[in-house]
């Protein structure tokens, strides 16, 4: 090696062998070490041999300096002591010193009204001084009901010539020491990192102490003297701005920084990449039960699916499938958020069949009024008595007036019957499971019972509820010998529920069938829909309003006599018959458009629609229910339905 290499070599290995270099200068020595082999032998002043022996030395001290987990003479982590240094590093801000003094605070016009109202105002503000504080070399008596902004004031105050007792009184036992005169927030300007993560609600004003006068005694956890702020209106804000710095700053840093002294990175936001590493660790695995977390439903996190949605016609669609963003964006707030505790009752079930549920709440589609429904009187009266009121005044419907738990609404197909359940669930405001019987049965046998048990069990959860099954025939339609078990089981299940429902007097669930062909229904289940209310084909009147109702919405000259033609034409249509005439009709003036026009022709110039349309219509649009069909229906109602 050259002359002066081998002087640096030199110098450097009586450093370390001298005991006296930090972990931090033994490292650096022994990489200048490593730098000087790899110089020399890349200048050939070391031979190949040499190179490799005195590199694997060196680097294994090297090595064990830094890997050494003991912290006298190893780094253990090199870049957090490295760090640790340049987070000492002062900035422009440490700098600043207030310009209050003891003294000049003393003076201040505020600070000398309190001085004054306590020592002549008969001892109005001033209780017997028990507490003594220490202020550098100054003792100042504590007045005991000086709290907040004034005992700060008395914390400066000295009453009495200052003595040379440094000692703070800040035992538990003396009741009124410094602890217990300042509220515990606005301790500890320093003391707590996590003070500095937000700028705090409130402004405060803060100043610290000046250096000239170190803190002294002792520094006791709930204050004593390593704490030096006040809420005085100082005159600077400039110079508080700096103090109320969310990043820290100097607050309570340097070298009288008491406890701040012992953490030097009290104030800072900067994390290693290890402590980086366990938060980012932690928040994965925060969240990450989410989906995973399925035994037992008492701890997994509720999404926001059909039941935390505000309920009512006119409330916003939300998707049961939490969408990506929401999972990949809000992970960081949700895995700060407790988590929410589904009900107790529903832990029996898994998660995926009550998401399946939930998802059938019904909440949406185009609200329909009571109105809209055109005839059925008798019919809406009674489901407004059962539904509606019950609901509202469920302190009245007691004991025998208790409201039936199961209605079956039957009648020939398109007469109404999914209209009511529709108006039931905007009029009713209960929670409103349509249910399609498809959605009970599963190809998974014991699935389908799991559903019903899990559909109950859910509507029990968000009472007052009504269950809606449309088509209800085809769930509970007579068990036969040759049917599949697993239909039989969900059958079986269903009645069970239903019963259960029944016989529950303080459930408020209602169940609503829906059916046209109510001859199938089991009789066990028709028993348990206590309540069968016959649809019957609309009335004169009935056909009346259908057709008025959707003619209002057209362009249309059709004569009051014209109606009453329209709707004497129409004996045994239904509802749905009804409508479907009025769409022919609607069609005619298009007909009538000249096909060359059809590109062009206004809306305004579209005719209206007439009655020649409807007459046009007639001739295609037929009666869906037979008279034959209707006799079934009125047998059976005679037979099984509440109608009078
Ligand atoms: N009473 C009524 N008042 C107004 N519109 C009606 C009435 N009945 C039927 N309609 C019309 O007929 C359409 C079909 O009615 P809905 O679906 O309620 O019949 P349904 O009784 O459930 O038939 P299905 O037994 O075949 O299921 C409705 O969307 C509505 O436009
Ligand atoms: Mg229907």
């Amino acid at each position: 090696m050259s002359g002066a290499h081998l002087d640096e070599w030199q110098r450097r290995s009586f450093d370390i062998s001298s005991g006296n270099c930090t972990p931090e200068q033994t490292a650096d020595a022994y990489r200048a070490h490593i730098l000087s082999i790899q110089y020399a032998w890349a200048s050939s002043q070391l031979s190949q041999v040499g190179m490799a022996s005195l590199l694997r030395t060196y680097s294994e001290r090297y090595a064990a300096v830094l890997d050494s987990d003991d912290p006298r003479t190893g780094l253990n982590n090199y870049a957090e002591s490295a760090l640790h240094l340049a987070r000492n590093q002062r900035n422009h801000s440490d700098k600043w010193e207030s310009s209050l003094t003891t003294e000049s605070v003393l003076e201040l016009p505020c600070v000398q009204k309190m001085i004054q109202a306590g020592t002549g105002g008969g001892g109005s503000l001033v209780a017997p001084a028990d507490v003594n504080v220490s202020v550098g070399q100054e003792s100042s008596p504590l007045p005991a009901p000086f709290t907040g902004v004034r005992s700060e004031a008395a914390l400066l105050k000295p009453i009495g010539p200052p003595q040379p007792k440094t000692e703070v009184n800040n035992s538990a036992s003396n009741p009124a020491n410094i602890s217990a005169a300042r509220p515990r927030g606005s301790e500890g300007i320093s003391v707590n990192p996590n003070s500095f993560s937000r700028p705090p609600a409130r402004p405060q004003s803060m100043f610290s102490y000046p250096s000239s006068i170190p803190p002294q005694g002792n520094p006791g956890p709930a204050g004593g003297t390593q704490n030096y702020h006040s809420s005085f209106p100082t005159s600077n804000p400039s110079k508080r701005k700096n103090f109320n710095n969310p990043d820290g700053g100097d607050v309570g840093r340097g070298p009288h920084g008491g406890q701040a002294a012992a953490d030097p990175r009290a104030g800072s936001n900067f994390k290693t990449a290890r402590e980086q590493f366990i938060v980012d660790q932690q928040k994965k695995h925060s969240h990450q039960p989410q989906r995973g977390q399925t035994p037992g439903m008492t701890a997994t996190v509720k999404k926001s699916l059909g039941a935390n949605r505000s309920r009512g016609a006119f409330s916003k669609f939300v998707s049961p499938i939490p969408r990506q963003e929401e999972e990949e964006g809000g992970a960081s707030c949700n895995s700060n958020q407790e988590p929410q505790i589904l009900d107790e009752r529903l832990k029996n079930f898994e998660p995926k069949i009550i998401e399946l549920i939930m998802s059938e709440i019904m909440d949406h589609g185009p609200p329909v009024a009571w109105d809209d429904i055109a005839g059925l009187e008798f019919a809406k009266t009674t489901i407004k008595e059962i539904v509606v009121w019950p609901m509202l005044r469920p302190d009245i419907f007691t004991g025998l007036r208790g409201p039936p738990k199961g209605i079956l609404l039957f009648g020939p197909p398109g007469t109404g019957k999914t209209l009511i359940g529709k108006c039931i669930a905007c009029q009713s405001g209960a929670t409103f499971f349509s249910i399609s019987a498809s959605s009970l049965t599963s190809k998974w046998v014991g699935e389908g019972e799991k559903m019903v048990r899990a559909l109950f069990a859910i509507a029990r959860c968000h009472q007052p509820a009504v269950i809606f099954i449309d088509e209800i025939d085809s769930l509970l339609s007579q068990r036969t010998d040759g049917e599949h078990d697993s239909s039989r089981r969900i059958k079986t299940e269903f009645l069970v529920q239903l019963d259960g429902a029944a016989t529950a007097a303080e459930d408020r669930i209602l169940v609503v069938g829906a059916t046209n062909r109510p001859q199938e229904i089991d009789e066990a289940a028709r028993r348990r829909l206590a309540k069968r209310l016959y649809i019957p084909l609309p009335e004169a009147a009935a056909r009346q309003q259908i057709v008025t109702n959707l003619m209002t919405r057209e362009k249309n000259q059709l004569r009051e006599q014209e109606l009453e033609s329209v709707v004497a034409a129409t004996e045994g249509f239904s509802g749905a018959d009804m409508t479907q005439l009025c769409r022919e009709a609607a069609l005619g003036p298009i007909r009538s458009i000249q096909l060359s026009d059809i590109a062009t022709i206004t809306a305004d110039q579209v005719r209206p629609i007439l009655y020649c349309d409807f007459q046009e219509a007639l001739k295609t649009v037929r009666p869906s229910v037979s008279s034959k069909d209707l006799e079934l229906y009125e047998e059976w109602n005679s037979t099984f339905g509440c109608g009078r």
